[in-house]
Formats: structure tokens, C-alpha cells, sequence
């Protein structure tokens, strides 16, 4: 197995950080997770796109243009022969002595990133997953995919404490996000999910559905809805890199609609898998 340090592919048992690196510190970078399907990355050019828009959020400077890094990232897919998995590629601010302030301007940036084989979740998709509700306790710029995840981790743990899949977040009355997935409801046909700003991560997967949706007459709402209308939901799905769109037939211990993953969610599933077919030739 294989590992990017900066801009060399070595072995992923080579692969190491300084101990004062502002990533493993402060949190203080940002990442990306990319879907490899038939050894292809899925929506590539817009994850680079938002890596990019993260990174420049505070402040750092990538050492390296998209194009060069996406094809560090197919070589290192080649070279790990990944069919179907993930790329996990992050950057940070560097290794420098500890100091809240940002280092001199010599510091680099770190970037990292390896592969991970994952199968596509079939049972998720085709059962659907339980969920709990949780207050986000997360701070105000969710929309930098930035590394401090201990509001996220904090919420998902909560979840797998209690056999639940994702934990759905609100501020007070309105439904935010998943602590690692973009939340939506369907109430009478239309599709809602809250309006992509500071208080959630604009999803690539989530932009996927928005545009299938726009394709094939699905009316959807991008909104705040709130936790009363969560529950009285006819469908109720949830969207990630890693989950695709996965059904929620569960929240609190009480059954969503049916129980079952709804005829939207389902319609969806088949468009999505559709977009994977068109770029990646499964
Ligand atoms: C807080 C949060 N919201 C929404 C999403 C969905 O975004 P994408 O559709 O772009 O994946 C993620 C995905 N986070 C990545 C995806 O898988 N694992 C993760 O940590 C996330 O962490």
C-alpha cells in the first residue's frame, strides 16, 4: 500500500508527520473524501473545487495546482490497484513551534492523502438506516470541510452508542445536517434540504441529487425545515461520499412513514447510480 506525503507517492508504512504539525495540533487544515468506483474517482473536479474553496477559507495556500494533485491521486489509486474504496486526502498548515498564530510565511503546507477499499453499502441502501436526533453544538463555519470534527465525532459516537447509524443535528427547532451526511425530508413529492450556507457542508452528493432532481421534475425546496416536520415526513433520506443516498427508516426509535425507504428516496437511488454508471463506466 501506497501514501502521498506532499509530492511523492512512498510506502504507506513510510508515510509520518512532524509531532508539531498544525493539522494534528489544532485541527488547523482541511479534507476531502472521493468516491473510487471501477478504479475511477466520482465527481472528482468538484471536490477539488470545494478542497480548494476550504483551504482558502483559512488561509492556506495549495502548493500544488488541482490538475497535478488529482493526478497524484490516479497514480496512487493505480499504484494501490483500488477498484472500489476512497481517497482521503487532507492538507494543513505545516509543522512549526506551537503558536496559535499562524507560522512564518516559509512554513509548507502538508498534504497527505492514501486509499481505502469500501464496498458499496447495499444493505444501507436497500433497508434503510436508524437514526438519532442530537443539538449541533458545532461552530459557525460548517461549510469549510475543515479537520476540528469533534462536534461531528461527538455526534456520531452518540449515534453508535445507541445501535444508530447517523445522528441528525438542529439548532433548537431546525434541522441542520448528519454528522457526516447531508440531511432530506420528502413531504407530498418535493424534496427539501436545507439551503447550502455556513450552518452545513454544501454536500458534492447532495449537488448530485439537486441536479438529478432538476432532470427529472422532482420539485425541491432548499430550505430550513424544522424538527416537526421532520417527523411528520412521508420520506425521510440522508447523502454522503460514502453513504450515496441512503434511506432513513428510523429516527428516535420512531418509524419514518412506512418504516420502509419511500418511492423518491428509491427513484433517487436509481438516478444517483445512474451518474456513478455515466463517470465511472460500472
Ligand atoms: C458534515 C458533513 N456534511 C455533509 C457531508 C456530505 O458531503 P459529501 O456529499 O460531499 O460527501 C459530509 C461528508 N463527509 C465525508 C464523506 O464521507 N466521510 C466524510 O467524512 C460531512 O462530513
Amino acid at each position: 500500500k501506497y501514501a502521498i506525503v506532499n509530492d511523492h507517492i512512498i510506502n504507506r508504512e513510510e508515510a509520518k508527520v512532524d509531532i508539531e504539525d498544525r493539522g494534528y495540533q489544532f485541527g488547523d487544515g482541511v479534507y476531502e473524501v472521493i468516491r473510487v468506483y471501477n478504479g475511477k474517482m466520482f465527481t472528482v473536479k468538484e471536490h477539488m473545487e470545494r478542497f480548494v474553496r476550504s483551504a482558502e477559507s483559512i488561509g492556506i495556500k495549495i502548493p500544488y495546482a488541482s490538475e497535478n494533485i488529482t493526478k497524484m491521486l490516479e497514480d496512487l489509486i493505480e499504484k494501490d490497484n483500488l477498484k472500489l474504496g476512497i481517497v482521503y486526502m487532507q492538507i494543513t498548515r505545516g509543522a512549526a513551534p506551537r503558536n496559535h498564530a499562524f507560522p512564518a510565511g516559509d512554513v509548507v503546507p502538508v498534504i497527505t492523502a492514501y486509499t481505502k477499499e469500501m464496498p458499496i453499502p447495499e444493505a444501507n441502501l436497500q433497508s434503510g438506516v436508524k437514526t438519532i436526533l442530537t443539538e449541533d453544538i458545532r461552530w459557525l463555519r460548517c461549510d469549510i470541510k475543515s479537520l476540528n470534527l469533534l462536534g461531528n465525532i461527538l455526534a456520531k459516537q452518540k449515534a453508535a452508542e445507541q445501535g444508530c447509524y447517523e445522528a441528525i443535528q438542529h439548532r433548537g427547532q431546525d434541522v441542520t445536517e448528519g454528522s457526516s451526511s447531508n440531511v432530506y425530508i420528502v413531504k407530498n413529492g418535493t424534496v427539501i434540504t436545507h439551503e447550502s450556507n455556513n450552518l452545513i457542508l454544501k454536500g458534492i452528493t447532495k449537488d448530485v441529487i439537486l441536479k438529478v432532481c432538476a432532470e427529472n421534475e422532482i420539485p425541491v425546496e432548499e430550505r430550513t425545515f424544522s424538527l416537526e416536520e421532520l417527523a411528520q415526513a412521508d420520506e425521510v433520506f440522508l447523502s454522503s461520499t460514502t453513504s450515496e443516498v441512503t434511506p432513513i427508516v428510523v429516527i428516535d426509535e420512531k418509524k419514518v412513514g412506512t418504516g420502509s425507504p419511500g418511492p423518491i428516496t428509491k427513484k433517487l437511488q436509481a438516478l444517483f447510480k445512474q451518474e456513478i454508471e455515466n463517470q465511472c463506466g460500472i
